[in-house]
């Protein structure tokens, strides 16, 4: 878990990214960002130049990007302007869906996920994803979790007990469920439920969690408490969370990259973002000229 790639599986990132390594970068930048850039880690996982077609329709255009080993990346911009898209290159989710294809590269651990030999599994294993509404199985709480071990590892029974209970407990929720593992899990609220499906992805240790707008469907307290647990995983995980809301981008991420158009405009260090953005059309996303 959780093997550093490097970036020198692939060419530097676009002009607009702050270099994921421990070097400050020279001249371009001021004294703030090139101090919040020296606290990038390096790349977990590196874009480089990735399109993506839904058919004739380019969703993404020359996308280069570097997820930081260990930290989060937001992911922000106007409504269509590919976030979603580019979770679902991660995961190789559009590989479902003839007509949809990328090209470019998405290197994880030395091999380029959007490769047609990739194993799709194993990359499922390493990269996991938790949706906009929480998708709990029609099972109890405890098979929730168990069922996704069993399909990935061959673990003893009690082995897979440990793991249950160590998922529910890295995601803030063993001490309200611990009495009722057996019970439906569609009887836990929404922020629980939620929760659940972080245990779930969790639980087969992925070395990359990816969020798609997690708490949209969420009262406040939820929504908090899921701010609070983003920010305890990133100790373990490599994450990226696509929001709406530019509070919790700037709560809970290292670094945010905005996108336009199927553009990435400009990626940075999140306080340098938003509060020294250098294109225009970042100033003006947030604060509130479109969007
Ligand atoms: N299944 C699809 N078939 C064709 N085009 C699609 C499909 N899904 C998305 N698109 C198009 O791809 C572009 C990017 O969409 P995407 O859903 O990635 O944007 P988004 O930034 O996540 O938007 P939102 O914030 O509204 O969720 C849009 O132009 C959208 O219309």
């Amino acid at each position: 878990m959780n093997q550093n790639l490097g970036t020198d599986t692939a060419a530097p990132a676009a002009a607009t990214q702050a270099p994921a390594t421990a070097q400050p970068p020279s001249g371009t930048f001021g004294g703030m960002a090139a101090r919040s850039s020296a606290l990038m880690n390096k790349a977990r996982i590196a874009i480089r130049d990735l399109d993506f077609y839904y058919g004739t329709n380019k969703a993404l255009k020359s996308i280069s990007l570097d997820l930081p080993d260990r930290q989060v990346t937001g992911m922000i911009g106007p409504s269509g302007c590919g976030k979603s898209t580019l979770l679902r290159v991660l995961n190789r989710m559009y590989s479902l869906y003839p007509g949809q294809r990328a090209e470019g590269q998405v290197m994880l651990d030395g091999q380029n996920i959007v490769d047609p030999d990739m194993d799709l599994n194993a990359l499922r294993a390493k990269v996991g994803m938790v949706f906009q509404k929480p998708t709990p199985f029609p099972m109890t709480i405890h098979e929730n979790i168990a069922f996704g071990i069993r399909l990935h590892e061959k673990l003893s029974r009690a082995e897979i007990e440990e793991r249950v209970e160590w998922a529910l407990t890295r995601a803030a929720l063993w001490p309200e469920v611990k009495d009722r593992l057996h019970s439906s899990a569609m009887g836990l609220s929404g922020g629980q439920q939620q929760r659940l499906c972080i245990a779930r992805t969790i639980a087969v240790r992925p070395d990359v969690i990816l969020f798609d707008e997690p708490t949209s469907a969420l009262d406040p307290i939820s929504t908090l408490k899921i701010e609070e647990l983003i920010d305890e995983l990133k100790q373990d995980f490599t994450i990226a969370i696509v929001t709406h809301n530019m509070q919790q981008a700037a709560r809970c991420a290292d670094q945010v990259a905005f996108f336009y158009l199927g553009e990435l405009v400009e990626v940075a260090p999140a306080a340098d973002l938003f509060t020294a953005p250098r294109q225009k059309r970042t100033q003006e996303y947030i604060t509130g000229r479109f969007g």
